[in-house]
């Protein structure tokens, strides 16, 4: 069984391997205990002599010349690798003699080990609902970020092994180390494939049981116990990247702890209850920390809120969809949480102004002028490159009006309306765009706006049975929630409603402005100044602060920060954009739409984002008909002016442009989050002031002591709920980091049960 494609067989394959060596060159009392190098660096010796049965024997390499794929498999370089001759040598020299005992040891190994690799589950993609629909495809379907997957990927994961799967679902590339991972464990770089073997197999077992905390001693009773300590410090990584043990845990996830232990326990504040300050609450809780979450509003969840209809049924006013379920983080916590997501149909017929669905073969045609109009705005980056201030809808419409007209010109099609047809679907397609960067185009900048494409989640979009709200209610768990009651604050982790903090002072901090961390000593040395529900302020001290208020909110300076933030941190929040996007929710007796989502185009540019897209929620609220339809940038401004009846009016005659009979709503909800004063806005996008760099900016800690969370600091999956909650698990990991917080973790991790994950 030569060269297992499982990383646990291969842990223990590699093992048998070093101790056969070390115990047979022990007998020999040669060669000399240097490893072999190659290309400058320690050759994998496991890997080489696995590789090399592979391909049936070192005779069999050296006569097919199949060295160069070894020295690839090996990683070297080609400058190496032409040095075919002195890996035969070294193979001769170091492993030959031994063939006939390291094959056996290593076979031996990974029979022992059989039962665990063999025991490969059943991969629960994501609780569906049984009558979920199947999605069509659409060529590209930007909304908040995320790219629908090929068909492709689908096929290259029916090939990926169980750990393989586990890595890709983590967002983490299978076979290469992450930057962050390079970082951590450097003095790794010579044997990736040993540590990609440790961090795909945690991973692996973590997936195989989302519902329960994966603890440390499990995974050692399953690899050698040579790489023990290297198993705990990436167990202990893994935890502080929030790639395991994230979410909802059950009721038992918080350590117990004294009053005591309480008082002395290292205390976090994190301000705004949204899912990136719950999910980083929820991490820091796990490994001991106390924690004063501080919310403004009566009610958690910030940008995620799912009203209840008058029928107690659920209807979204902020985010609706988890978008690329498959890699998502939240698909996690919805299966931690038994939520059921149900697909959403990508496929989005579009109505013209007579209301009649414009035929499917001029629709198609547009999307694909549209989409090549995108794609070479992405070429005319190196035209413009000495103007980075230029914006993506200059370029895009000027594209656009040049192809529709290039079109026209070339084709023998009489008919002119088709052409002005052809004008409005433009313009919706503009729309679109800007819903999912919630802004006009003309303030996009032209350079980055899809910065993010290359770690677009896999998947299809979803929306939450029940509620988005759910999740949110789920990362509270276990958390006591005040109002006004700060006697037993000293002791507990709180999530405090109706508490709007005013000031931030880390003035005893100030000499470490600098970004990076800096070695903390003094304890409880930031002063927070909260605003309580009966207007009375209070002052509470703590060891680091968490923002995670909306950029819209960090915009305005409605927090003062003394002293204040340094100006690499003032100007990415000035800079990066931030944009409106609104909601009508109209909720009526009866269906009387054909398609879960459809589009209205209108004949005015200057009505483009105005109701162009409406989508049926009734999935959501589980009986109640309820049709969302969005107002975009750059409309936003003038509908929130109007009153809730002037918006609901607009939006029921373009509905009724399609549905000349439909019926008046029974109930309606109108949002305004751009005049919001705890949000300011929908989402972030990268401005014609500000490039991609902006957001690591954003992400970026000042000091010790004051930390940054939520969509907006996060260049990878900005705008989104998940990528909210990840820059929550990633603060929470750099607070664990720097308050030394990994012998709590270890603690933690070595008091659960111990089963081993052979089963016995
Ligand atoms: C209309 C709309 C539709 C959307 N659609 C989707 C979608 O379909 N899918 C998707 O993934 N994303 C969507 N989003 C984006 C998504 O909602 C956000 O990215 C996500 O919820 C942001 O979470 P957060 O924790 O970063 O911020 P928030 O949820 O805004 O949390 C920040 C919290 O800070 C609080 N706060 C503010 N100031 C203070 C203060 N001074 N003191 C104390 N607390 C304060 C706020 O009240 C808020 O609760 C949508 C957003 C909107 C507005």
């Amino acid at each position: 069984m030569p060269c297992s494609d499982d990383p646990l067989a291969r842990l223990h394959g590699r093992s048998a391997l070093e101790d056969t060596l070390e115990m047979l060159w022990k007998k020999d009392g040669s060669p000399s205990k240097r490893r072999p190098r190659c290309g400058n660096r320690e050759l994998d010796l496991y890997v080489f002599f696995e590789s090399v049965r592979s391909f049936g024997g070192i005779l069999k390499v050296h006569e097919n010349r199949l060295m160069q794929p070894i020295a690839e498999l090996l990683r070297l370089s080609l400058t190496a690798t032409s040095s075919g001759y002195s890996l035969r040598l070294i193979y001769l020299k170091w492993l030959k003699p031994y063939e006939e005992q390291l094959e056996r040891a290593i076979d031996d190994s990974y029979e022992r080990i059989n039962n665990f690799c063999e025991s490969k589950r059943q991969w629960p993609d994501c609780v569906w609902s049984k009558d979920a629909n199947v999605p069509k495809k659409r060529s590209r379907w930007k909304q908040n970020g995320a790219k629908v997957c090929s068909e492709d990927a689908h096929q290259v994961e029916e090939h990926l092994t169980e750990a393989e799967k586990a890595a890709v679902l983590s967002r983490l590339s299978v076979n290469e180390m992450e930057p962050e991972e390079q970082v951590e464990f450097e003095y790794l770089q010579d044997s990736p494939d040993l540590f990609l073997d440790i961090r795909n197999h945690i991973l692996r077992v973590w997936y195989r049981d989302v519902s329960h905390r994966t603890s440390c001693s499990d995974i050692l009773s399953t690899v050698p116990k040579r790489y023990h300590d290297l198993t705990k410090d990436i167990f202990i990584f893994l935890v502080r990247q929030g790639l395991i043990n994230f979410g909802f845990l059950g009721k038992n996830q918080f350590p117990i702890r004294s009053r005591e232990q309480m008082e002395k326990a290292p205390h976090v504040v994190i301000i705004g209850a949204g899912i990136s300050g719950l999910a980083a609450a929820r991490q820091l809780c796990s490994v001991g920390v106390r924690v004063s979450i501080f919310e403004a509003r009566d009610r958690l969840g910030g940008r995620i809120h799912t009203k209840t209809s008058s029928n107690n049924e659920p209807v979204e006013l902020g985010a609706m969809l988890i978008t690329g379920v498959q890699q998502n983080p939240l698909n996690t916590l919805c299966r931690q949480l038994n939520a059921v997501l149900e697909v959403v149909q990508e496929d989005c017929p579009l109505y013209d102004v007579n209301g009649c669905l414009v035929p499917k073969d001029l629709d198609m045609l547009a999307e694909d002028i549209f989409n090549d109009a995108l794609e070479e705005t992405t070429k005319m980056r190196k035209l413009y490159k000495d103007k980075r201030h230029i914006s993506l809808g200059s370029v895009l419409k000027r594209l656009l009006e040049e192809k529709i007209m290039l079109f026209r010109q070339n084709s023998d099609i009489k008919d002119s309306t088709i052409f002005t047809t052809l004008k409005r679907l433009a313009q919706w397609h503009i729309a679109n765009l800007e819903y999912a960067c919630a802004a006009d185009l003309e303030h996009v900048s032209l350079f980055d706006w899809d910065q993010d494409d290359p770690w677009a989640l896999e998947g299809e979009h979803a929306i939450v049975k029940g509620g988005f709200s759910q999740l949110v209610e789920g990362l509270a768990r276990g958390f006591k929630k005040a109002w006004q009651d700060f006697d037993n604050w000293k002791h507990d982790s709180c999530i405090f409603l109706r508490h709007e903090v005013k000031a931030i002072n880390w003035s005893s901090k100030q000499k470490n402005e600098d970004r990076g961390r800096k070695s903390f000593s003094k304890k409880e040395s930031v002063l927070v100044k909260v605003q309580t529900p009966n207007a009375n302020m209070r002052e509470v001290l703590c060891d680091c602060v968490l923002i995670t208020v909306p950029l819209g909110v960090l915009k305005e300076r409605t927090i003062s920060i003394y002293p204040q933030l340094p100006s690499w941190k003032q100007e990415a929040i000035d800079s990066l954009g931030f944009g409106g996007l609104n909601k009508v929710c109209l909720v009526f007796e009866e269906v009387f739409w054909k398609h879960s989502v459809f589009g209205a185009l209108t004949d005015s540019p200057n009505e483009r984002g105005e109701f162009y897209i409406f989508w049926d929620m009734t999935k959501c609220s589980g009986q109640t008909p309820v049709l969302v339809t969005m107002i975009c940038e750059p409309f936003v401004g003038r509908n929130e002016l109007a009153d809730d009846h002037v918006c609901v009016k607009r939006a029921m005659n373009v509905l009724r442009r399609i549905f000349p009979n439909a019926p008046e709503p029974k109930e309606s909800f109108v949002t305004r989050w751009s005049s919001d004063q705890y949000a300011g806005g929908a989402y972030s996008f990268i401005s014609i002031n500000s490039t991609s760099k902006t957001y690591d900016a954003m992400a970026e800690n000042v000091g010790d002591v004051l930390y940054f969370a939520g969509e907006a600091t996060n260049g990878r999956y900005p705008t989104t709920c998940a990528g909210a909650f990840l820059s929550g698990l990633r603060e929470a990991g750099k607070i664990m980091k720097h308050l030394h917080l990994d012998t709590l973790l270890l603690e933690n991790i070595q008091k659960k049960r111990k089963v081993s994950a052979f089963g016995h």
